[in-house]
């Protein structure tokens, strides 16, 4: 059953739309390590979604839920994923670590489906997205593997949960990007090591600061 737990009900409609960078690709295409390094800018904030799952307290109800699914390779319920999002923000507005003027949220898997881009365009204005692309995905699947001896991740452990996951990535995540405009989406070839994928993106970031900061010039001098 996908009823929403008392505790995430009930959470008023933004006042802000943030600004967010996404990071989107397969499992396994280095979203979190990126989003992780460039979270140490400033003027980021990184929120990878599947970490905010993790966080959350097995014994409880929430956490009990959430693993039923994260530990099949299953999709969260959308609904419950964007309520846990947006509190998750609220928690970070309280804390001040999270300002709309100040900010750019740089999001890790999410949206991951079409259902949720469409559920979240009250929240978040996507200025950049960066897709992680691999052609090989025996390269992904090593990866996961490495990362489920590293960090002791169940969703990474047996090849049927894995192929899953792929399966989903191929099925429903890719299709999210048409919700997108085309020009938004940068492709980076995320089979490369990882300093050659980051530099790709933060070249892309600087090209894309330059370019508002020349549209922010010219509107402010037509006023
Ligand atoms: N936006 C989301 N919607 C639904 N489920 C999600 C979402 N993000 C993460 N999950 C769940 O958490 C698991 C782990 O996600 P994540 O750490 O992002 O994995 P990966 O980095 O391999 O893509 C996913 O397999 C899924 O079960």
């Amino acid at each position: 059953m996908n009823t929403l737990p008392d505790s995430l009900a009930g959470l008023d409609e933004p006042a802000t739309r943030y600004h967010a960078y996404l990071l989107f690709g397969m499992p396994g295409s280095g979203k979190g390590t990126q989003g992780a390094v460039l979270g140490q800018l400033p003027s980021l904030r990184h929120i990878s979604m599947g970490d905010i799952f993790r966080k959350i307290p097995k014994y409880g109800r929430i956490g009990r839920e959430i693993e039923q699914y994260t530990s099949q390779g299953r999709m969260v319920p959308d609904e419950l994923t964007v309520r846990i999002f947006r509190q998750h923000l609220h928690i970070l507005e309280l804390q001040e670590l999270l300002i709309a003027d100040q900010h750019t949220l740089i999001l890790d898997g999410l949206p991951r489906c079409y259902a949720q881009a469409e559920m979240l365009s009250s929240v978040i204005e996507v200025v950049q997205i960066f897709h992680l692309g691999i052609k090989d995905t025996k390269v992904a699947m090593e990866r996961m593997k490495a990362r489920a001896l590293r960090e002791n991740r169940l969703d990474d452990m047996n090849e049927e949960v894995i192929r899953r996951r792929l399966n989903t990535y191929y099925e429903d995540t890719y299709k999210t990007l048409s919700f997108y405009p085309p020009e938004i989406v940068y492709d980076v070839d995320a089979g490369q090591c990882m300093i050659d994928v980051l530099r790709d993106i933060v070249n892309r970031l600087a090209e894309v600061k330059t370019r508002s900061l020349a549209v922010h010039r010219l509107e402010v001098s037509r006023i």
